[in-house]
């Protein structure tokens, strides 16, 4: 176990005011820090009701007190939680105090996670989990990271590691004793056979990768058209709110505008965009360009159109949805549209939303919640299905080349879960945690 010198404390609960407040310590230092505010130490992993008082003997507040000695504690650590009365001054007042201390200091963001895995208490995954299940919003997102952050991904990672294991051992046998009888043909081709079913698994999981950033980033919706089309309007009455400034001027919007929807669970992300049309104006031309950017990168494009005019129409790009707008007005449109709305009346809104939902679950139907969802899985993963498949390419390399394609394959995955070295990787991991994590 690492130790680290210094003992370290932050606010783990949320914004105060509150009922509560938790603040949470970690490190050698608490059994005495304990010591100094409350006078002793509660019965480990106990409740126990206690005053917590300033050096000069004030009560600053009284609240519940636990002490989880290590290493049996979330970082693996001597951690004590102090249950504060949620006000400001009570937790300023605290913070004051701890800070006195000569070998405390404030937490960095993360650093109790990483605490944590550095001490054997998480892999990354899971610390990666943990993260993902305290900024989760939408049901499907806390159902992700629930699975991540309690070993579920992790398990599959383990197995595969440990078949990789086995099957470099057996070919460092056969390297080592190339001669023997004992050691026939056959032990070699039950290791490649269980390479390549393993290149199999690895590949149908690597496909789940987009249902895992979709669920874990969010789909992508995209509104476009013409200026005019109605575009803000229909973003304002998907969000139920106005977000978006709508004119009877053509080229009201030039920033692309983005609201977070949660739609059967799922995270939906809305854009906005500026009407597509040649113009010489330059403040109107950068709009264009962001929409025309935000376009390329949409999981599904809802192209509108107001039906209500006859001009000549450009074609809505492949595989969009091709929405007719302004329903309420005499159409001049002849054009096949997908579905009709207005945002005046509401026509069509409800149909639009579970269009919505069902071309998002087209891409989104994982068998389970035990699927990759960040790029640095997709890189790990990669490079551990490429160097599989490299060794069973050529066989007539030699034995020796094929193995350690098989090293380089178990490196990756063993970079996945933190088992081989992260230590680079560690700053932007844990860096994306809040404070108090
Ligand atoms: N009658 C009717 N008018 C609508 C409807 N939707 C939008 N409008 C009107 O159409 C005009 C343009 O609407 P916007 O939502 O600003 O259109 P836009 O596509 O965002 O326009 P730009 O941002 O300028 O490209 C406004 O006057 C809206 O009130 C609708 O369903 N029915
Ligand atoms: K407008
Ligand atoms: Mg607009």
């Amino acid at each position: 176990m690492l130790s680290h010198k210094e003992t370290i404390f932050a606010l783990s609960s949320g914004a105060v005011p509150a009922g509560l407040a938790v603040m949470r310590i970690s490190g050698k230092d608490v059994p005495a820090v304990l010591a100094a505010l409350i006078g002793g130490l509660p019965p480990p992993r106990r409740a126990a009701l206690r005053s917590i008082r300033s050096r000069n003997g004030q009560v600053i507040d009284t609240g519940l007190v636990l002490l989880f000695p290590a290493p049996h504690s979330f970082t693996g650590e001597n951690v004590a939680e102090l249950h504060l009365h949620g006000g400001r001054a009570v937790v300023e007042a605290v913070h004051r105090e701890l800070a006195e201390f000569p070998n405390l200091r404030p937490a960095a963001p993360g650093e109790f996670s990483r605490r944590a895995f550095e001490n054997g208490k998480l892999d990354l995954i899971e610390a990666e989990g943990l993260a993902d299940l305290i900024a989760a919003e939408t049901e499907m997102q806390r159902r992700l990271a629930v699975e991540q952050s309690s070993g579920g991904l992790s398990s599959i990672y383990y197995g595969w590691s440990d078949r990789l294991t086995r099957a470099r051992a057996l070919i460092e046998a056969e390297l080592d004793f190339p001669d023997e009888d004992d050691v026939p043909g056959s032990v070699s081709d039950q290791v490649w056979a269980d390479v390549s079913r393993l290149i199999e698994e690895l590949a149908s999981h690597l496909q789940q990768l987009e249902a895992g950033e979709i669920i874990r980033d969010g789909f992508k919706v995209v509104i476009a058209g013409k200026p005019n089309a109605g575009k803000s309007s229909l973003m304002n009455a998907l969000a139920k709110r106005d977000i978006a400034i709508v004119t009877e001027i053509a080229g009201t919007t030039r920033d692309v505008l983005q609201v977070d929807l949660s739609m059967d669970g799922y995270l939906v992300k809305l854009y906005d965009t500026a009407g597509l049309r040649d113009t010489d104006e330059v403040v109107e031309r950068e709009g264009i360009r962001r929409a025309e950017k935000i376009i390329t990168e949409a999981d599904l494009l809802i192209f509108i159109e107001d039906l209500s005019t006859d001009s000549v129409r450009a074609e809505p790009p492949k595989g969009a949805v091709l929405v007719g707008t302004k329903s309420d007005l005499p159409r001049r449109s002849l054009r096949q549209y997908d579905l009709v709305i207005s945002t005046k009346d509401g026509v069509g809104l409800d149909t639009l939303r579970g269009l919505i939902v069902q071309r998002l679950k087209a891409k989104v139907q994982p068998q389970s919640m035990a699927i990759p969802s960040r790029a640095r899985h997709r890189e790990a993963l990669s490079t551990s299905l490429a160097a599989l498949q490299a060794s069973l390419i050529a066989p007539s390399r030699g034995l020796d080349l094929r193995a350690e394609d098989l090293r380089v394959a178990s490196d990756a995955l063993g970079r996945v879960t933190g088992r081989v070295d992260v230590e680079n990787l560690l700053d932007v991991i844990f860096g994306e945690f809040c404070i108090g994590k």
